[in-house]
């Protein structure tokens, strides 16, 4: 127990556990986190390395004999501490571009922007090293100028390094590092800062100076197998310790409790399990600060014990194991941590750095010292946050209040929300009415590390969804509408509209789980009779959703519904209006008609299954109005047409349209100009079509001819 921790040098050397951690592991040097022991001359070696660094700034390569290797990454860690200094001052600017800005000011006229954005200068009095850090990739006249070199010499050594780059030609990071060393400068890479990330939200969160930094309470979720009693500690935990602090005072849900021990806050997030905690960092979100997993001693470790442990290492949050139900006559805390240890998770007693208390939710033992572990852990990572600044939470919680509207539970994670303060919250945006907190108190802030109930949002907020406290409503509102457009965008450049023909690789890729589909039919006993047997054609792969029915013609509202829903249509005895048939090309919906219900549910079933064959298409060929009937003696009834869109071809096939509706499917008979047999009629032209083994034709009936033609198929 001699060894030093991690925590403990990283205290001594004033810096954080966790830029500790990183050094060691530039060294090499192996550690789990901040409770892992290191052998003395590791120790040793970092501490004289911090020291040497901060006192006399000389070259580190005194400090350890080593292989020319090791001096490499020696050198390496000094210089990025120096980096990192710097750019912690870059930091007290503000955001990064005004610092820049400043830095930059030698650069040539009109360039400064680009530069500002791409690169820095940071000049350290070490050996007089010049360290750039630079993005991922950089243009070389660019480079020169960072560099303070002519292109001319920076395409030379290019050409050395065997890189033949133009000057407006892009260089990879690796060959910028090349170059560099030959003038003894260092490239650094540019590390993607939060600002960075956060401006294709539309926002900028400033990043805090160090020493605006307050220590913060821990905010601590609760993970673990089925029935291992989850539920029952936090129940437990609150008993004993919530605050109360008003009379008789109720506790509200909330989403999250805080507790006080020893006159220190922590708080609680009320959904255990690690699916609520992963759904979360799904998002981008990261809340928790410290995972209590509990294992039943009756039972054991079991899978979503495993489970658990592998999302909390996943997330990299420190865990505190809850041994519980001691109590229980078959209760062997022994085995859990055995067996915990056969899963990477060591307890303190088996010589590892995880900590473990064992409890009993039901008789409420040990919870203290469960408590005052979680403390002792928090201590460690050294949570902190910045009070005095606009806040920033996650949304824990959020749900439509009958009465109140949009209501979300949010955990402050840094500054002090306030009552009337604009927020943006994902898509959402407001400015916060009321606020709760978990004993049901209103209150008027919340710091860092309090979960608060707010109202005055303008929609339902998702869980994981980060808030922003701006400078105005107008601001607010329209980042969110910034969002809300960006999503849009987004949608329509992926949304890859569902066909029947592409519909099975569309299953494949998981891009279609439900098969909308609009039903038109010619009566409404069709509709409801195709809307039935459709749905019954669902599956596990697909469902099959008839999200609307009607009666008549396939109109353009039909189609703009199936655009908007992701649908396809189908016809039964109906066609489409010439609007229609354009916007379905346009919205690339797919349109089908059908004569025969039984055709329309085998196809479906077909393209289900990626068998769709329908080796025929049809090509439209025209449109004639018939505007009389004449009766011609041994031939039949002939309409006499005018032709209204495209060309009548004899021999082709027709369809009869009244009101939309289709009354006949066949073949043109005959096709004539005033007496004589024509092969087409064109548009514009009258023309008088007699129909095979029909005679039903009327003024004001629409005939359609069309070919059937062989399709290929991919
Ligand atoms: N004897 C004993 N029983 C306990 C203890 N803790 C919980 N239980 C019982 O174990 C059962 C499950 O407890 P819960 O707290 O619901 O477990 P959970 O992990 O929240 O369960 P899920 O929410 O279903 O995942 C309940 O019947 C509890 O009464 C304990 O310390 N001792």
């Amino acid at each position: 127990m001699s060894k030093l921790r991690v925590y403990q040098l990283a205290k001594e050397l004033n810096i954080t556990s966790k830029a500790l951690i990183e050094k060691l592991k530039e060294l090499s040097v192996e550690v789990n986190n901040h409770m892992s022991t290191l052998e003395d001359e590791e120790a040793n070696l970092i501490i004289e390395l911090f020291t040497e660094d901060d006192h006399s700034k000389k070259p580190t390569k005194e400090v350890i004999h080593g292989t020319d290797e090791e001096e490499e990454l020696v050198k390496k860690v000094a210089s990025n501490k120096i980096v990192n200094t710097q750019s912690d001052n870059k930091n007290k600017g503000g955001k990064n571009h005004k610092g820049n800005a400043n830095k930059n000011k030698n650069n040539h006229k009109g360039r400064e922007s680009k530069l500002e954005e791409n690169m820095e200068i940071k000049e350290t009095n070490n050996n007089d090293m010049k360290i750039i850090e630079i993005d991922q990739k950089i243009v070389v006249k660019d480079f020169a100028e960072l560099l303070g070199k002519r292109v001319s010499d920076i395409i030379g050594k290019l050409i050395q390094v065997g890189v033949m780059a133009a000057m407006n030609q892009e260089i990879d990071f690796e060959t910028a590092a090349k170059v560099a060393k030959e003038f003894d400068v260092e490239v650094v890479e540019k590390a993607v800062s939060q600002d960075e990330e956060d401006e294709t939200d539309f926002i900028v969160i400033p990043e805090d100076d160090e020493k605006d930094l307050k220590p913060r309470p821990p905010v601590v979720t609760v993970m673990g197998h089925v029935d291992h009693g989850k539920t029952s500690l936090l129940d437990a935990i609150r008993n004993t310790k919530v605050t109360t602090r008003e009379a008789g005072g109720i506790t509200q849900h909330i989403g999250a409790s805080e507790v006080q021990v020893n006159g220190k806050k922590i708080v609680f997030l009320d959904t255990p399990g690690h699916e609520a905690f992963t759904a979360m960092r799904a998002r981008g979100a990261k809340v928790t600060d410290i995972a209590i997993l509990v294992v039943a001693a009756d039972d054991g470790v079991m899978p979503q014990t495993i489970e658990a442990i592998n999302h909390a290492k996943a997330a990299e949050v420190p865990i505190i194991v809850a041994v519980n139900k001691i109590d229980k006559p078959g209760a062997n805390p022994d085995r859990v941590k055995q067996e915990l240890s056969e899963h990477g998770v060591l307890i303190e007693e088996w010589g590892g750095e995880v900590i473990s208390v064992e409890v009993s939710a039901l008789q409420g033992l040990n919870i203290e010292e469960l408590l005052e572990m979680i403390l002792l852990v928090a201590e460690m990572e050294e949570l902190k946050a910045n009070p005095n600044r606009d806040a920033v939470g996650t949304v824990v919680e959020a749900q439509l209040d009958k009465g109140r509207g949009p209501v979300a539970t949010v955990l402050v994670q840094n500054g002090t929300l306030k009552v009337g303060d604009s927020v943006v919250i994902g898509t959402s945006h407001g400015r916060v009415r009321a606020m709760i907190s978990d004993t049901g108190k209103r209150v008027k802030s919340a710091t860092p590390s309090t979960a608060v109930e707010i109202t005055g949002l303008s929609d339902v907020p998702a869980a994981g969804d980060q808030l922003i406290a701006v400078a105005d409503d107008k601001m607010a509102r329209t980042i969110a509408e910034k969002r809300v457009n960006k999503i849009k965008e987004e949608q329509l450049k992926s949304s890859q509209k569902v066909s029947l023909d592409a519909l099975y690789s569309q299953m494949q890729a998981g891009e279609v789980k439900d098969l909308n589909i609009i039903v038109k039919a010619d009566v409404q006993g069709s509709v409801e009779a195709v809307k039935q047997s459709l749905a019954k054609l669902s599956t596990d792969k697909v469902i099959i959703r008839p999200i609307h029915g009607g009666v008549g013609a396939i109109t353009e509202t039909d189609v703009m519904l199936a655009s908007a829903s992701n649908a396809i249509i189908i016809g039964f005895n109906v066609r489409p209006t010439s609007g229609a048939t354009a916007l379905s090309q346009k919205e690339e919906v797919d349109l089908r008609t059908y004569r025969i219900i039984y055709k329309a549910l085998e196809d479906i079933e077909a393209a289900m299954k990626g068998m769709l064959d329908p080796e025929f298409k049809e090509v439209e060929l025209g449109k004639a109005q018939v505007r009389a009937t004449i009766k011609v003696p041994n031939v039949g009834l002939i309409a006499g047409c005018y032709v209204t869109e495209g060309k009548i071809v004899r021999n082709a096939q027709l369809r009869l349209v009244r009101d939309g509706i289709v009354i006949h499917e066949g073949n043109i008979g005959s096709l004539r100009r005033f007496k004589d047999d024509v092969k087409e009629v064109a548009t514009g032209y009258e023309c008088g079509i007699g129909i095979d083994h029909f005679n039903d034709v009327k003024e004001g009936d629409v005939i359609e001819a069309f070919k059937m033609e062989e399709i290929a198929r991919d």
